[in-house]
C-alpha cells in the first residue's frame, strides 16, 4: 500500500484536532462562551492547525504545509493564545501509542505558535506539500451545523492522500441527508466520521468517536440511474455558491427534491458515500479564487469513491499552482456516470448569463 504512514499520521492528526474542535464547541454549547462570541472558531481553528502541523513536522520534517491560518495576530493576543495553549497541550487521543506516533503533545506555547506559522508554504508543482483547513465551514461550526477538519498531501501538485474529519455527520451511510443533522449531532452517539482516500486505492469511512479510530469500510458514490431522483447539496452561505443558478440547473435536469444545504467539505464526503449525489459550487463573484485547502481532500475522496470532480468548465481542479485554484471556476462533483449530463446543464444555465 502506498503512503501508508502518511495516511495513518493524517488520520490520527485529524482525529486529534477534531476532538479539540468538539471540546471547544461543547464549551460554547454549555454557555461558558456567549452566542455572539466568535472566539470559539478562532480557538478551534488555531488549535487544530497547531496540532496537525506539529504531527506532520514530527513525522515528515522536510514536508511543507499550506495552512489557512497564521499566528501573527495571536502573538499579540496573549490571553487568547494562552486559552488555546491550555486546550492544545491537553488534547490527546484515547490511544497512547497513537499520540506517541504524532510526536506527543507540543511542549511549549511558543512551539504551538511556531507550528501554526509553519503553514506558510506558497504551494506549487514541486515536492511534498500538505493542504490544511483546520476548520472548514466556520459558519457551520458556529451554528452547530456541519464543519470539517481537512488535510491532504500533494506530491508534485497531485493529491495523493486526503482525510476529512466530519464530527457532525452520521456514522450510518444510509441515513438520509438532512440540513439540521449537525445541530442534533454535536457530541451525540452515532455521529462523527472520518473519510480518507489514497490515490489509486479507493476511499474509506470510519467512525470518529472519542478519538479512537477503528473499524470502517470502503465507500462509493451512488449509481444514479435516474438523474431526476438525485440528491443535490450546496453551501448554506449564499455568498459562496449561487442558489439561483443551482435551482435553474436542478430544474433543467428535472431534479424534483430540494437541495440539501450544508457547510464545508462534508458535501464532498456525503457525495462519496452516496448520501448525496450532486455537489455544485457555482461562482457568485467572478474574481473569487477558491482555496486549495477547501477542496484538495474532498476532490480525491470523491474521485476515489467513483465520482468525478471538475470545475464548471469541465476541467480537473488544478492544485499545482499555489495556494488558490486560480485556473478553475466553481466545482461540479457527481458520480462519474452522470457527470457529463450535469456538466452540460451547468454549461447551458451559466452560459446564458454571460
Ligand atoms: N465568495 C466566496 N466564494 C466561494 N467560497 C468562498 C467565498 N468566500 C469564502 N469562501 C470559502 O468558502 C468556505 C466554506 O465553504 P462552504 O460554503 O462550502 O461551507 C470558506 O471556508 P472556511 O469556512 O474555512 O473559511 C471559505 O474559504
Ligand atoms: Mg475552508
Amino acid at each position: 500500500m502506498a503512503f501508508e504512514k502518511e495516511l495513518k499520521v493524517a488520520q490520527l492528526a485529524v482525529a486529534r484536532a477534531s476532538i479539540l474542535t468538539k471540546s471547544v464547541f461543547a464549551e460554547k454549547a454549555k454557555g461558558t462562551i456567549s452566542k455572539e462570541d466568535k472566539s470559539p472558531v478562532t480557538i478551534g481553528d488555531y488549535g487544530a492547525q497547531a496540532l496537525i502541523i506539529a504531527a506532520i513536522k514530527h513525522n515528515f520534517p522536510e514536508d511543507e504545509v499550506v495552512g489557512e491560518e497564521e499566528a501573527s495576530t495571536l502573538r499579540e493576543q496573549k490571553e487568547l493564545s494562552s486559552k488555546i495553549w491550555n486546550l492544545v497541550k491537553d488534547t490527546k487521543l484515547s490511544d497512547e501509542d497513537s499520540d506517541t506516533m504524532l510526536g506527543g503533545p507540543l511542549k511549549t506555547e511558543d512551539d504551538m505558535l511556531n507550528a501554526i506559522d509553519a503553514g506558510n508554504s506558497a504551494g506549487g508543482a514541486k515536492g511534498r506539500i500538505w493542504a490544511l483547513d483546520p476548520i472548514d465551514g466556520t459558519k457551520g461550526f458556529l451554528r452547530g451545523g456541519q464543519y470539517a477538519v481537512c488535510l491532504a498531501l500533494m506530491v508534485d501538485g497531485d493529491v495523493k492522500v486526503g482525510v476529512l474529519g466530519c464530527p457532525n455527520l452520521p456514522i450510518d451511510d444510509s441515513e438520509p441527508l438532512k440540513e439540521d443533522m449537525g445541530a442534533a449531532a454535536t457530541d451525540k452517539e452515532g455521529y462523527g466520521v472520518l473519510f480518507s482516500a489514497v490515490q489509486g486505492e479507493g476511499a474509506r469511512i470510519q467512525p470518529l468517536t472519542r478519538g479512537a479510530l477503528s473499524g470502517g469500510h470502503s465507500i462509493s458514490v451512488k449509481k444514479v440511474t435516474d438523474v431526476t431522483q438525485a440528491v443535490m447539496c450546496e453551501s448554506v452561505e449564499a455568498g459562496h455558491s449561487s442558489k439561483g443558478d443551482n435551482a435553474e440547473i436542478a430544474q433543467k435536469l428535472g431534479v424534483t427534491g430540494k437541495p440539501v444545504q450544508m457547510d464545508s467539505q462534508a458535501k464532498y464526503g456525503s457525495v462519496a458515500r452516496g448520501a448525496g449525489d450532486i455537489y455544485l459550487r457555482l461562482p457568485v463573484r467572478k474574481d473569487y479564487q477558491e482555496k486549495i485547502w477547501d477542496h484538495a481532500a474532498g476532490d480525491l475522496i470523491v474521485r476515489e469513491a467513483g465520482g468525478q470532480v471538475t470545475d464548471i468548465h469541465g476541467n480537473r481542479l488544478n492544485f499545482s499552482i499555489g495556494r488558490t485554484l486560480r485556473d478553475n471556476k466553481g466545482v461540479v462533483a457527481t458520480p462519474a456516470n452522470i457527470h457529463a449530463q450535469v456538466l452540460k446543464a451547468v454549461g447551458e444555465v451559466l452560459s446564458a448569463k454571460i
